[in-house]
């Protein structure tokens, strides 16, 4: 498959993946500018309209300032709005755009990933090593929620299927004594990438924190600067919850990226823009899908017309 295709494809899967947030947002204009002229009713029901696709507050009202201006007292297509929008939406998306990258002076690159449960941490963890793997990278991965079978079995699945070791330690046993063994391991065999799996009980925030807390300061005890990478991954399936993670996590982690997943389930991946808004942290992936595939770099402009109904990129 050509570049151009593969790219078309992504973002056929995009826009499908995210219809059931943009088509709110596109029906939503339609609605709003059929045949009136802009005024400041049309504004503010436009302002309603971003609130509730999830774009924040300050966000919203900020972007349908923007889109008035210049166009106040005239009637507009629907269709011209909806690329108003999308350009504003990129502006906002463009400098958190950043895929992730491998130091490749580290030995190994340490990666946490932190995230509430099911919120996509082991589709990530596959994605980049099935990647990195494919680059012809060492990686290591440490299965560090220990506290479910399920998801130590699934990054050894992973682990089979991409060709990584993959550290464990019996189920309830110690996250942080693991992270250790993982990271010497990883040392040891000059591994590339060591992914650090962890548990994401956010219903016990005292518990999550002191043991985030401790696999960082265990892990540090081999190499200072790690972890070197902090991914929080997010359901976008939570709405504004999502904003409340990057706050609590952020206060824990140093967060350095972030991955948000589900989209394809919502009708709220409007979360987004608000996210990189209010936060600035870069935005490595996005998934619109359960398949790897479905998880992709983040691409501000295509992200932003799929959103906001614009039928082609
Ligand atoms: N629809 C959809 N499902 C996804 C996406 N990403 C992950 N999933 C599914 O969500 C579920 C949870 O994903 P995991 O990767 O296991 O999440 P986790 O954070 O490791 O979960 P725990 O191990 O339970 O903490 C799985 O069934 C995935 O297939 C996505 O972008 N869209």
């Amino acid at each position: 498959m050509s570049k151009t295709e593969e790219k078309k494809g992504w973002f056929s899967r995009l826009r499908d993946g995210l219809k059931r947030s943009s088509s709110a947002i596109s029906g939503g204009i339609t609605d709003i500018f059929t045949k009136r002229k802009l005024d400041d009713d049309v504004i503010e029901e436009l302002e309603e309209l971003l609130i509730s696709a999830d774009l924040g507050v300050a966000t919203s009202a900020r972007i349908a300032a923007n889109i008035a201006k210049n166009r106040f007292d005239k009637e507009i297509a629907p269709e011209e709005i909806r690329g108003a929008l999308a350009d504003e939406v990129s502006t906002i998306l463009d400098p958190v755009a950043q895929p992730f990258l491998l130091d490749e002076s580290r030995k190994p690159h340490v990666v946490l990933v932190v995230g509430v449960n099911g919120s996509g941490k082991t589709t990530t963890i596959g994605k980049f090593a099935k990647q990195y793997r494919s680059a012809g990278k060492k990686v290591v991965l440490a299965a560090g929620d220990t506290f479910r079978a399920a998801a130590v079995e699934q990054l050894q699945v992973w682990g089979q299927r991409t060709g990584c070791d993959v550290v464990t330690t019996k189920v309830g046993g110690d996250a942080a004594g693991l992270s250790f063994t993982a990271l010497e391991k990883a040392k040891a065999e000059q591994a590339d990438l060591l992914l650090i799996d962890t548990a994401g009980r956010l219903q016990n925030k005292t518990d999550l924190m002191a043991e985030l807390e401790k696999i960082l300061r265990v892990i540090k005890k081999l190499d200072p600067d790690a972890p070197h990478s902090c991914l929080l991954v997010l359901d976008a399936t939570t709405g504004q919850n999502a904003l409340n993670q990057v706050e609590i996590f952020g206060k824990v982690c140093n967060v350095t990226g972030l991955v948000m997943t589900k989209l394809d389930g919502t009708a709220r991946g409007g979360v987004l823009v608000a996210i990189a808004d209010r936060f600035s942290l870069p935005v490595h992936a996005i998934g619109v899908g359960e398949s790897e595939d479905d998880l992709q770099p983040f691409a501000a402009k295509d992200f932003a017309r799929a959103l906001s109904g614009v039928e082609s990129n």
